[in-house]
């Protein structure tokens, strides 16, 4: 009896195990459900949680990140137990919440609470893409009636605030395009990118100071209109051209654009873009709030010739053949045209992405083609110039920490007389050796002016020598031309008397 009674425990026993099991899961969830429901109607507080990794990507989510920019900035000095993480070139620490650590935000007086946390899954998927494997999340905890708030404001405040620490703290690049092969060998042309990190700022750039305030208030301007561009049915860019001789400052001018607004920079080289197409897949990939330069777009592709009708007398078809497909080949470097860079400023393409700055520079304003750089498209024309005395000093200021010298006065006038360009007057204020002293740096300076004015002088001599030559010339043919027309009338009334006759 007792066999058969320990029997019918084991089967029992043996069932009830595989029913467990097989209900492991059914049951749990029911459980849980019922558990989460029964604490809702006592529970008072709701929770958000934000995971690090998207369940079905591979991809870290940008609320996790935005929302651990802002709780390092803003919650660390709360939290008792940080961890450290190094930026920006090994150079800084960025320390943020540790794992399982809350802190307490306030924000327009409702309380939020933040815990860091992580789940470890007992079971590791085949496809684990992190060598830990943890689970990561944030988890916010609001009372239940500050819930619309905490959704609908608090939230968004915090994805912001996240999104501009990133801008604030990230190491912007400078990118340039180039071809690269891929593995099947085809050419493609890819944007990459170093660190931009270049000292020039507006404090350091050497130009008349009203042009200067007025190209920083319009920057400055520019980058607080995301609403009024989109008011006006505009994209949310604007076009500058930057025009004067080498050494005048323009990338310099370019440098301190990006410094000042902490754009990018994406330095196009026109020529290494093979057709429009390319051009625009490039265009595509550069982000907002950057700058898209093109350097030297008079050298950059025959930009200005493509739209001439051909004139009378071009000796376009009698060209050498040789030198013709020569011309040719060259050309076919890149197939840009000026209507797809035309398009590329202010066709549909150009629209997407937004905060974008377009800047042209050229050493030759006239070689440009009107269409290219007319109100519109390149907004806003500065002009570059030769150093005058208000650019000196900036220039003083920063090389030789001087505000005012006995010979100010003399580079003052000479800086009048004379062409210079900044980097030629930067180039001579540069102290040399350790003697060098202020005064002896201004020398230089002086020294180098005279030099100048004396080539100057020169050169505009031998311009007027070459004038008065030229005149003489013209003159003595005119005479000889003279003389002959008269031998030939005396010649012609000979003859006449001797037909007479
Ligand atoms: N306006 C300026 N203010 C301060 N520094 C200047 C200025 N212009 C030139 N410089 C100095 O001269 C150097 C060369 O200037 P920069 O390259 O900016 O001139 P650029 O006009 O762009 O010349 P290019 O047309 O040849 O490219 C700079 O590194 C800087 O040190």
């Amino acid at each position: 009896m007792m066999g058969d009674v320990s029997m019918v425990f084991a089967a029992g026993m043996f069932i009830w195990a595989i029913f467990g099991q097989w209900f492991q899961h059914q049951f749990r969830g029911h459980v849980e459900m019922y558990a989460y429901k029964l604490i809702g109607y006592v529970y008072p507080y709701v929770q958000i949680n934000f995971h690090e990794y998207h369940a079905e990507y591979f991809e870290r989510s940008k609320a996790y990140a935005a929302i651990e920019r802002y709780l390092s900035t803003n919650s660390s000095n709360r939290a008792k137990r940080l961890k450290a993480n190094v930026v920006k070139d090994s150079e800084s620490v960025v320390l943020s919440m540790d794992d399982h650590e809350e802190v307490t935000d306030e924000f327009n007086g409702v309380k939020i609470w933040w815990t860091s946390s992580k789940t470890i899954p007992q079971m590791r998927s085949f496809f684990s893409f992190r060598d830990d494997d943890e689970r990561r999340f944030y988890r916010l905890t609001c009372h239940r009636k500050h819930r619309d708030f905490v959704t609908n404001v608090y939230l968004k405040h915090v994805l912001d605030e996240g999104k501009a620490i990133a801008i604030r703290t990230r190491q912007r690049k400078l990118y340039t395009n180039n071809k690269s092969a891929d593995w099947r060998g085809y050419k493609k042309t890819i944007w990459s990118h170093i660190v931009f990190e270049h000292p020039s700022t507006f404090d350091t750039l050497a130009m008349d100071p009203k042009k200067k305030k007025d190209v920083l208030e319009d920057l400055m301007m520019f980058s607080k209109s995301k609403d009024y561009y989109k008011k006006v049915g505009k994209s949310w860019k604007r076009g500058y051209l930057l025009y004067g001789p080498p050494g005048t400052g323009k990338s310099s001018m370019i440098a301190a654009m990006s410094n000042l607004l902490e754009y990018d920079i994406y330095d196009l080289e026109l020529a290494s873009a093979s057709d429009n197409t390319d051009l625009r897949k490039l265009l595509i990939e550069t982000s907002s709030k950057s700058i898209i330069v093109i350097e030297d777009i008079d050298c950059s592709l025959d930009l200005t010739g493509q739209r001439k009708e051909k004139k009378e007398g071009d000796k376009e078809d009698e060209k050498d053949p040789v030198k013709k497909m020569e011309e040719e080949k060259k050309k076919k470097g890149s197939e840009v045209t000026l209507s797809g860079l035309l398009n590329f400023i202010d066709g549909l393409w150009s629209a997407c992405g937004s905060e974008r700055l377009i800047v042209f520079t050229t050493n030759h304003l006239e070689k440009l083609d009107p269409a290219l750089i007319r109100r519109g498209r390149m907004d806003k024309h500065i002009e570059m110039s030769y150093c005058c005395f208000e650019t000196f000093k900036v220039l003083a200021k920063n090389y030789l920490d001087l505000e005012s010298h006995e010979l100010f006065e003399t580079i003052d006038r000479m800086l009048g007389e004379t062409k210079m360009t900044p980097a030629d007057v930067a180039e001579n204020l540069m102290p040399k050796s350790y003697e060098d002293d202020a005064g002896v740096c201004l020398k230089k300076l002086i020294m180098s002016l005279e030099d100048e004015n004396e080539k100057e002088a020169a050169r505009l001599k031998a311009l007027e020598d070459d004038k008065i030559k030229a005149s003489e010339e013209e003159g003595k043919k005119k005479k000889e031309d003279d003389v002959k027309l008269a031998n030939n009338v005396i010649d012609a009334k000979e003859n006449d008397v001797t037909t007479n006759k």
